[in-house]
């Protein structure tokens, strides 16, 4: 069981909240950095092909200090030995929580009700291994007797993000002929779409569902079942074209999917968690399994390194209680994740599942209503996009965004001076954060440019920036697979010690089934022409609106 401990009741956080009041509100990241020329060796920490820079926080060292404490007094240790043991820290759904054990190359058991999973772990790798090289080699062939070209990976959430996240991060390592698509909305505009690009003969459909009964996932997996058996008449030749991976073995079954070609996962892995699991099958398909492999031994490493790196060392507890002090002691609500890298386009979406599903959370772990604020929003776009759409606020506007930069050292694709040209950007914005550009400066620079007294009055307040926002800085050597399954994890890590510490529970969903649930009421209020009055006159209304529409 995990601590049941209000993180505001700690001294720590008194301390936090007096330290931020007497010290931290009157001070600046620049000034920081001018008193103390060793900050950065202070506020960095190398993780194999990782730097992590989080000196341009707005932290002193006993700011990081008080932190610590925090995470000591919400017990943070024990509860990262407690998911590692295998307890049943999903205490409402009364689970496990072991997406490290997809990964544990430790040759260590990991027991779960007694049991060691890891054979299982073991078998279904082997299986994901086997099946990839037979559909890569053409031993397993269509029915038509073609080799398989295209893979229509079905499913939403957690069964869709992370392979997407993972497939276009790695697109460098692409296997040659083989073309991963992923099919999510139940929006027939998505399925419509994809099935253009493929051909029945071709295509391995992957129906990645850790229920199997989700609305969507289902729902696109029978129009896909439909259009190739329009094609293949027999349905026979499913079989050399749908896989399951699930949970779910009778769903499965019930769909018309042979068993022997499921690829099954446990409960005890949370679905925003599972990319590490059969889940990742259109990872192995489209990247091989080796690639794959690397992938989970990097999120390996960043087990280890969890597990045994003293708490002010630590990079996920570091990157947590960074994210906590802003939240819920300089107000911030939201967090931005610009990885500065255009295959991570899908990163900062895949973690929108991951931390807000995880910590967007209200009741804390003894069932009462929080006193605090809880998960933040999670944004991002590839720099140097965002720096055209809404780099603006981050510079001038009048919230906090903590950031979070990423950026690899070395291109897949260096061509002509690209690379130095976004890293330009990916140094100089964290940079402009925090130093901001003061008045003087600004009423200089006008003043060079020719502008007269009065345009230089008129304009002064404008150009100004105030500086003094904060940022973390992750720059990675290159976007390997190893790297990637590192940087997941750290992030993953991350989100774990922040519902620790707020006493919340991070690995249940139940605040995505209200809507689920009112949906299927009101699917068959559409399927006639009778005009509905069931719902309060804004729901009615539109209900009524669109059938109209629709006449
Ligand atoms: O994998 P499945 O069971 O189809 O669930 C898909 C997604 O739906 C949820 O919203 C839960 O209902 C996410 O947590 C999950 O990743």
């Amino acid at each position: 069981m995990l601590p049941k401990i209000n993180p505001t009741t700690t001294q720590a956080w008194l301390l936090l909240k007096k330290h931020f009041d007497d010290e931290i509100s009157r001070t600046k990241i620049s000034d920081l950095f001018k008193k103390d020329t060793e900050r950065f060796s202070k506020f960095s920490i190398s993780f194999d092909d990782i730097l992590f820079d989080f000196s341009k926080n707005l932290i002193t060292e006993k700011t990081m200090q008080l932190l610590r404490s925090l995470a000591e007094d919400c017990q943070v240790k024990s509860a990262i030995d407690a998911m590692f043991n295998g307890e049943s820290i999903n205490e409402t759904e009364n689970r496990a929580v072991l997406h490290t054990a997809l990964r544990n190359f430790s040759g260590n058991p990991v027991m779960v009700d007694g049991k060691d999973v890891m054979p299982d772990v073991q078998r279904v790798l082997q299986q994901m291994k086997s099946f990839a090289e037979k559909v890569h080699s053409g031993e397993w062939k269509g029915y038509t007797g073609k080799k398989i070209k295209y893979i229509v990976n079905i499913g939403i959430g957690g069964s869709d993000l992370g392979p997407v996240m993972v497939t276009e991060a790695l697109k460098p390592y692409w296997i040659e002929g083989i073309e991963p698509y992923f099919v999510s909305n139940v929006d027939g505009t998505h399925i419509a779409e994809t099935l253009k690009k493929v051909n029945p003969e071709e295509t391995l459909f992957l129906i990645a569902s850790k229920t199997f009964t989700t609305q969507e996932t289902m729902t696109n997996a029978h129009t896909a079942r439909s259009w190739f058996l329009e094609a293949a008449k027999n349905e026979s030749e499913i079989a050399k074209h749908f896989v399951a991976l699930s949970t779910n073995e009778k769903a499965v079954a019930q769909f018309g999917i042979d068993t022997a070609n499921m690829f099954e996962f446990w409960d005890w892995v949370g679905g925003r968690y599972s990319l590490w699991s059969a889940i990742g099958l259109s990872i192995v398909l489209t990247i091989g399994y080796d690639h794959f492999e690397a992938l989970l031994k990097g999120a390996y490493k960043t087990d280890e390194h969890f597990k045994t790196a003293p708490l002010d060392k630590n990079i996920p507890v570091i990157m947590a209680v960074l994210g906590i002090w802003y939240i819920n002691f300089l107000k911030a609500q939201t967090q931005v994740i610009l990885p500065y890298d255009q295959y991570l386009h899908r990163f900062a979406a895949y973690f929108q599942q991951g931390d807000m599903e995880s910590n967007g959370k209200s009741i804390d772990r003894k069932g009462d209503e929080v006193s605090y604020k809880t998960g933040p929003v999670i944004w991002g776009e590839p720099g140097t996009n965002g720096q055209h759409a809404f780099y603006q606020l981050i510079h001038q506007g009048t919230i906090l965004i903590p950031a979070d930069f990423i950026a690899p050292a070395i291109s897949h694709n260096p061509i002509g001076d690209h690379h130095l040209k976004l890293m330009s950007n990916f140094f100089a914005q964290t940079e402009a954060l925090m130093n901001g550009k003061d008045e003087k400066t600004v009423r200089e620079e006008l003043k060079a440019a020719g502008k007269t007294d009065e345009e230089i009055k008129k304009l002064t307040p404008f150009k100004v920036f105030k500086g003094n926002k904060p940022t973390n800085s992750f720059l990675i050597k290159a976007i390997t697979p190893e790297t990637l399954g590192s940087l997941i994890a750290l992030y993953e890590h991350k989100i774990f010690v922040q519902g620790i510490i707020w006493n919340i529970f991070s690995f249940d969903q139940w605040g995505v089934e209200l809507g689920k649930q009112l949906a299927g009421q009101i699917l068959p209020e559409l399927e006639n022409n009778e005009e509905v009055s069931a719902h309060d006159c804004s729901t009615n209304g539109l209900i009524n609106k669109f059938k109209e529409m629709r006449k």
